[in-house]
């Protein structure tokens, strides 16, 4: 439906917006964006399984206040499957890092003044990606800011243009976990999964129908979701039961550490690639190419 469009109330963030992001941030220069999303969970690693002692919270602050500065204001997308937690999991993470949270279904939902169940049922599927879009394009500009995507934003191709203006984090889950948590809230504001429980209907248990479709939408985005920069498992740890998942203060507290690790890998890169700063002489070039001395930042040439 062409008439929808989204004027998204995020106006409250104004001191916050900049049209301009870090250097190294910038989309065209975001290192591996098209690289398979890594692994960050390490189950040999010192990642807490569970917050048994109490002292997860003074980690994550701990952590979060170096992950803030490395960031330098660059806003952090969260995308995964409807259930991976990215609500539940982008609260925490906006509150350590102290940005604001924001969820894409909600702004959507807010802005066109119906809900998403409603938006399928009255214009259809694509109307709604067209508003994700718009969503996404409004929110480009924002810094600092913590953002859950719907399950499907990373299917449209022009999506990654704006999710790259930040740096995206996939919460991974199995299908079994993603079912059960499905299960739990019920399909009535899922309409992707609601085909689910009409297959349930036909025979097999919900549970069942349920962690067949998730497979089934996995298997149609998994590419996807692997183009994020990141990748934190939900996973309960070895050993554990495939519907169980970690809780979400250790999912954020993953999410925070490979952060951390990440910029700390890529400032080393940029450090390493500004050491080996190469200068290309008029001998290594072909006939008909010479070399120009560089323009200085007001423009001009300097004096030869
Ligand atoms: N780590 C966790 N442990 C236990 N329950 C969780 C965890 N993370 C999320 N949940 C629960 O799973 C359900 C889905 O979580 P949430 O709404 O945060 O996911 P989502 O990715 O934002 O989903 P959607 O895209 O469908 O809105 C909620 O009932 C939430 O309370
Ligand atoms: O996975 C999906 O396609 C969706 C996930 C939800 O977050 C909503 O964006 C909507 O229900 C579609």
């Amino acid at each position: 439906m062409s008439f929808w469009t989204l004027e998204v109330p995020v106006v409250d963030l104004a001191g916050q917006q900049s049209s301009r992001l870090p250097d190294h941030w910038q989309a065209s220069a975001l290192p591996n964006s098209h690289e398979a999303a890594q692994t960050v969970y390490d189950e040999n690693a010192q990642a807490p399984k569970s917050d048994e002692n109490g002292e997860l919270g003074q980690r994550i602050e701990a952590l979060a206040g170096e992950v803030k500065e490395r960031l330098e204001g660059t806003s952090v997308y969260l995308v995964g499957m409807m259930g991976s937690g990215k609500s539940t999991v982008g609260k925490m993470v906006g509150g350590a890092l102290n940005y604001p949270f924001l969820d894409t279904d909600s702004l959507i939902e807010s802005s066109a003044k119906c809900s998403i169940p409603e938006i399928f049922a009255s214009d259809g599927e694509d109307a709604f990606r067209e508003l994700e879009t718009q969503v996404l394009q409004q929110l480009m500009p924002h810094k600092e800011v913590v953002v859950a995507t719907g399950g499907g934003a990373v299917v449209r191709a022009v999506n990654w243009g704006y999710l790259h203006h930040g740096i995206v984090v996939w919460l991974d889950g199995p299908p079994e976990l993603l079912a059960r948590r499905a299960v739990g809230d019920g399909t009535a504001k899922r309409p992707m999964l609601a085909q689910g429980g009409a297959a349930a209907q036909e025979g097999g248990g919900e549970y069942e129908a349920m962690v067949a479709r998730i497979q089934c939408l996995l298997q149609q985005r998994g590419e996807r979701y692997a183009a994020a920069d990141l990748r934190v498992s939900l996973a309960a740890g070895p050993g554990a039961a495939p519907d169980t998942g970690a809780p979400a203060a250790v999912v954020t507290w993953r999410l925070l550490h490979a952060l951390n690790e990440r910029l700390k890998a890529d400032a080393a890169e940029r450090k390493a690639a500004s050491e080996a700063e190469i200068t290309i002489t008029q001998e290594g070039l072909p006939p008909g190419m010479r070399v120009v001395p560089p323009v200085d930042r007001e423009g001009a040439a300097p004096a030869a």
